[in-house]
C-alpha cells in the first residue's frame, strides 16, 4: 500500500521526553501514516481529515471535546496501558469513537512491580541502600529487621489480570492469597492459585499482612481504602499500590503512617504525579514509592504498542475488537 493511502494515527511529538520512543513509532508506521500533534496542529485543515486514529501514550494527547470536534473522521482512541480513568468515556462514545486498552500487555509487568515493592518494602532495600552509601554507616543488621514475605497474607483488592498474576507469583512464595473483587467471584483463578474470595473487602484487610491494589480507579472505587480501612489493617501490614493513586485517601494515608496505624506503604502510583516536593508522604521513613513504572519496561511498551495496533486495525477494519473500553 502506498504511503499516502495508510489510514492516518495521531501521535505525540516524536522526541523529547515524552515522545514516543523510536521502536514505537516503527511498529505503527508499518500499518499508519503518524502525523505528530505538531504537524497537526500546523496544517489542522488537511490532517483533520487524514486522522482516524489517536494512539494515547503515556496520557498524552489530552482528548478533549475541542480535539474531537476537530476530528471528523477519527474512529477510534488506542489507550497504551490499561487504565483509562484520564479518558471522559460518555463523551467520546457521544461522539461516535471508540475506545481501546491493552490489558494483556501490562498484567505481567505491573505484576512484577507490585512484587518487587512488597519485596522491598518487607526487606527494606531502599534502607539498606542508603546505609551502605552513607559516610557513617553501621552495618549492624539486626538494627533493620524486615518482615518474611514468604508464608505471610496477600490481600489482593482487584482480581482482574494483574491481580491474577500477582496472585500466582505470590503462590511461589507459598503466600496466603486472599482477594476481594467489588462485582465478580474469580472461581476458576482462585482454584488455580488456591486463593481464598473474602466477600466483604473489610475481612481481607483485617486479615492481611500485605494488602495490594490492583483495581480500575472508578468513581466507585476513588479513595477505597482512607481512614476507616486503614483503621482495619493490621499496625503490621503494608500497603501497596499498584493501581492508581486515587484508590487511596492520601491524607488518611499519611495519618496513618505516621501514627503507625500500618507498618509501611510502597506505592508506585500517588495522586498527583509527581508528589508536589512538599507532600508530607515524602518525609516519612515508612513509605517506599517509584514513579508509576508498573509497565516501564521495554518488552511490556512493545506490547503495548502491538496491542493498541491490533485494535487499532480491528476498528478500522470492522473486525471483532480485542479490547474495547465501553463507557459504564
Ligand atoms: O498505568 C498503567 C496502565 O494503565 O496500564
Amino acid at each position: 500500500m502506498a504511503e499516502q493511502e495508510l489510514p492516518g494515527v495521531l501521535i505525540l511529538d516524536i522526541g523529547g521526553i515524552h515522545g514516543v520512543l523510536p521502536n514505537i513509532v516503527a511498529l505503527l508506521q508499518k500499518h499508519f501514516r503518524l502525523i505528530t500533534m505538531k504537524e497537526f496542529l500546523e496544517n489542522k485543515k488537511e490532517m483533520s481529515k487524514k486522522i482516524q486514529s489517536v494512539f494515547v501514550f503515556e496520557r498524552r494527547p489530552t482528548i478533549d471535546q475541542e480535539l474531537l470536534e476537530s476530528l471528523p473522521n477519527l474512529k477510534v482512541i488506542a489507550n497504551s496501558g490499561v487504565g483509562v480513568d484520564h479518558l471522559d468515556l460518555k463523551m467520546i462514545s457521544n461522539f461516535g469513537v471508540k475506545v481501546t486498552n491493552t490489558p494483556h500487555a501490562v498484567a505481567d509487568t505491573t505484576a512484577d512491580i507490585g512484587m518487587a515493592l512488597m519485596l522491598a518494602s518487607a526487606r527494606r532495600l531502599v534502607e539498606g541502600c542508603q546505609i551502605v552509601i552513607s559516610p557513617d554507616t553501621k552495618y549492624f543488621a539486626v538494627d533493620w529487621l524486615g518482615v518474611e514475605v514468604t508464608r505471610a497474607t496477600l490481600g489482593i483488592i482487584g482480581m482482574g489480570n494483574i491481580g491474577y498474576k500477582v496472585a500466582q507469583r505470590a503462590k511461589a512464595f507459598e503466600m496466603k492469597i486472599l482477594y476481594h473483587n467489588r462485582n465478580q467471584r474469580k472461581k476458576e483463578e482462585e482454584q488455580a492459585v488456591g486463593a481464598h474470595y473474602c466477600e466483604k473487602m473489610e475481612d481481607l484487610l483485617q486479615q492481611s499482612d500485605f494488602v495490594m491494589l490492583a483495581l480500575n480507579l472508578t468513581p466507585e472505587t476513588c479513595k477505597l481504602i482512607g481512614k476507616r480501612e486503614l483503621g482495619l489493617m493490621k499496625p503490621t501490614a503494608t500497603l501497596i499500590n499498584i493501581s492508581r493513586g486515587a484508590v487511596i485517601d492520601q491524607d488518611a494515608l499519611v495519618e496513618a503512617l505516621q501514627k503507625k496505624v500500618i507498618m509501611a506503604a510502597a506505592l508506585d502510583v500517588t495522586d498527583p504525579e509527581p508528589l508536589p516536593r512538599d507532600h508530607p508522604l515524602l518525609k516519612l521513613n515508612n513509605i517506599i514509592i517509584t514513579p508509576h513504572i508498573g509497565t516501564a519496561t521495554v518488552q511490556a511498551i512493545r506490547m503495548m504498542a502491538e496491542e493498541a495496533i491490533a485494535n487499532m486495525l480491528a476498528v478500522l477494519n470492522g473486525q471483532p475488537i480485542p479490547s474495547e473500553v465501553f463507557p459504564k
